[in-house]
Formats: C-alpha cells, sequence, structure tokens
C-alpha cells in the first residue's frame, strides 16, 4: 500500500435479499454517489473493528461479525483508494443515517441502476453475482 493510498472499510449490510446504501454528500469525494456506508480505517484497527466503529457512527447499527467479500484497489487520480469490502449480515438496529445523508435499502438485483464511483463496479458485480446464487 502506498502512503497516499486511502484504505477504507466498506459494508456490504444485507438483510432479505436487501442492501442498504447510502448517498454521499455533495461536498465529499465522489459528492452525490451512491455507496456501501463504510468508512477509513484508523491507525491501529483491524478492517472488522474499523467498519463497526464507521457503521455505529454513520448508521446507529451494532455490528456482531462480518466476512470479507472482495478488496478493490482504484485510482481516482486525485486519490487512490483500498477497499476492504465486507458482508455485514449479523447485526442489530435499523441503519438510519446519523449524518443527515440520504439511505434506503435496495433490492439486489436493482443495485446496477444506481450510480456508484467507478471503484464499486466490480462490487455489485459480485453482491448480484452472490446473492443470485443464494
Ligand atoms: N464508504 C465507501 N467509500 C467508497 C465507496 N466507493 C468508493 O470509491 N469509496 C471511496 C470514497 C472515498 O474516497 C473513500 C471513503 O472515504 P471517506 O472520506 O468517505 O471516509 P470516512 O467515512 O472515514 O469519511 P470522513 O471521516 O473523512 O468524513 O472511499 C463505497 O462504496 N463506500
Ligand atoms: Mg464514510
Amino acid at each position: 500500500m502506498t502512503d497516499k493510498q486511502v484504505h477504507v472499510a466498506v459494508g456490504v449490510i444485507e438483510r432479505n435479499g436487501h442492501i442498504f446504501l447510502t448517498r454521499r454528500a455533495a461536498h465529499q469525494h465522489q459528492g452525490n454517489k451512491w455507496e456501501f456506508p463504510g468508512g477509513k480505517c484508523e491507525p491501529g484497527e483491524t478492517v472488522a473493528q474499523a467498519l463497526a466503529r464507521e457503521l455505529s457512527e454513520e448508521l446507529a447499527i451494532t455490528v456482531h461479525d462480518c466476512s470479507p467479500l472482495l478488496v478493490v484497489c482504484h485510482d481516482y487520480g486525485d486519490k487512490q483508494v483500498k477497499l476492504d469490502v465486507h458482508w455485514v449480515r449479523d447485526f442489530d438496529g435499523e441503519p438510519q443515517s446519523q449524518e443527515g445523508l440520504e439511505g434506503r435499502w435496495v433490492l439486489a438485483s436493482v443495485l446496477p441502476d444506481y450510480d456508484f464511483p467507478a471503484a464499486n463496479v466490480a462490487i455489485v458485480e459480485q453482491v448480484v453475482a452472490q446473492l443470485l446464487a443464494d
């Protein structure tokens, strides 16, 4: 991982075939795009710890367990990201954006219709393929 690369813990929160998405704020990097909730890993944290912290802060849910799905490295030019994507199926609470962002449950089959950051193409493919296989 290079110095400039940002390590991000990303959660695919799934319940009954639906995935919870949030929409990034206009002023943020990749503003107004839909995303799988998550955020940057802090020094000394495991990805699972970072994900649990971010989802508690951003959505007020308690993650009990998560499992690795895939890692996506992407260069946006202005920023390089390493997205460490995990399934989140074992959690308590109803996700609700604590930061005033738009959020919604989306049926997996319509995920390709959403406007995500470029790095998310591979994630969406994996999620749809896995859920159709279930
Ligand atoms: N959470 C998340 N970030 C994504 C996705 N796809 C994608 O390219 N990103 C990028 C956008 C950002 O450059 C980076 C996430 O960093 P961030 O700035 O939102 O992290 P954070 O939640 O810790 O935010 P902050 O504390 O800096 O406000 O990863 C995604 O699906 N989910
Ligand atoms: Mg975030």
